[in-house]
């Protein structure tokens, strides 16, 4: 069993969820507080190490009108426990789960990053042997009572969980920008497929317009 993913993210026209100096404010303000309004849904929000040291995120509901308990816990997918000490997703706003992979596990768990986020709260789950093992994290998240997860990229994670066929929804927010750069990431990245016939299909379920930004959901099929 795992829970049910729902892939959120903003893009420019042409598929950029950054630029390749890392600048990433895309949504309007509206599309903000409907990402938030998601987040709030949620018992999780999971990202890639690679955001966390790009962006320093909060992951929490900060966007709308919330209470503490409103924040999901909040997933970091950080194969070799590069997480900062003070990432603010280590705070006490909310649960975090650290996911790492078993090659890393004896040098972290004799660290004082490790000692520091135990005194913290944060847990760490360990699977896969150089990676981390994603169905196997889901499921580990389904365990602890997470049904509803919320991925906000990026995008090497985003392609990695939609090729393992973990991802049951896309919800997309494209912003009427365009801004090129052949080295800035891109919705899903990775190592990609090679012939459209393995492309993974999806089904448009809504669109609409929300400020300046159109906001598309599909289901993964
Ligand atoms: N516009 C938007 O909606 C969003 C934009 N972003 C942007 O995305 C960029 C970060 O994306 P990426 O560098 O691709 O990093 P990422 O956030 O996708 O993290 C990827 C890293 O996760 C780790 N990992 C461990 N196990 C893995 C597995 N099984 N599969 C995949 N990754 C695994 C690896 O260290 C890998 O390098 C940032 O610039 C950020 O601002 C991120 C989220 C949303
Ligand atoms: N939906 C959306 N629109 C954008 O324009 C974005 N840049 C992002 N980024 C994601 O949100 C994280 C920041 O969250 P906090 O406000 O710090 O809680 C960032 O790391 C991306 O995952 N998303």
């Amino acid at each position: 069993m795992r829970p049910y993913v729902i892939l959120n993210a903003a893009m420019t026209l042409d598929g950029k969820i950054a630029t390749q100096t890392g600048s990433s404010n895309i949504s309007g303000k509206e599309d903000l507080e409907r990402v938030h309004e998601l987040r709030k849904e949620c018992d999780a929000i999971m990202v890639g190490i690679g955001t966390v040291m790009a962006d320093d995120p909060r992951l929490t509901v900060h966007k709308i009108d919330a209470n503490p308990e409103d924040n999901p816990v909040r997933v970091v997918v950080d194969s070799k426990c590069r997480t900062p000490i003070d990432a603010r997703i280590t705070n006490g706003d909310a649960h975090t789960v650290i996911a790492c992979a078993n090659e890393y596990k004896e040098e972290f768990k004799s660290s004082e990053k490790f000692e520091a986020f135990k005194e913290k709260g944060v847990k760490v789950f360990f699977s896969g042997d150089k990676r981390v093992d994603l169905s196997a994290l889901m499921s580990y998240l389904h365990e602890e009572g997470i049904e509803k997860l919320m991925l906000e990229g990026g995008a090497t994670l985003n392609f990695s969980m939609i090729k393992a066929g973990l991802i049951d929804e896309i919800r997309i927010c494209i912003a009427p920008m365009v801004v090129g750069g052949a080295n800035a990431k891109t919705f899903f990245d990775g190592e990609g497929f090679d012939l459209m016939d393995d492309a993974i299909k999806l089904e448009l379920i809504d669109s609409y317009s929300l400020g300046k930004d159109l906001i598309l959901t599909y289901k993964v099929i």
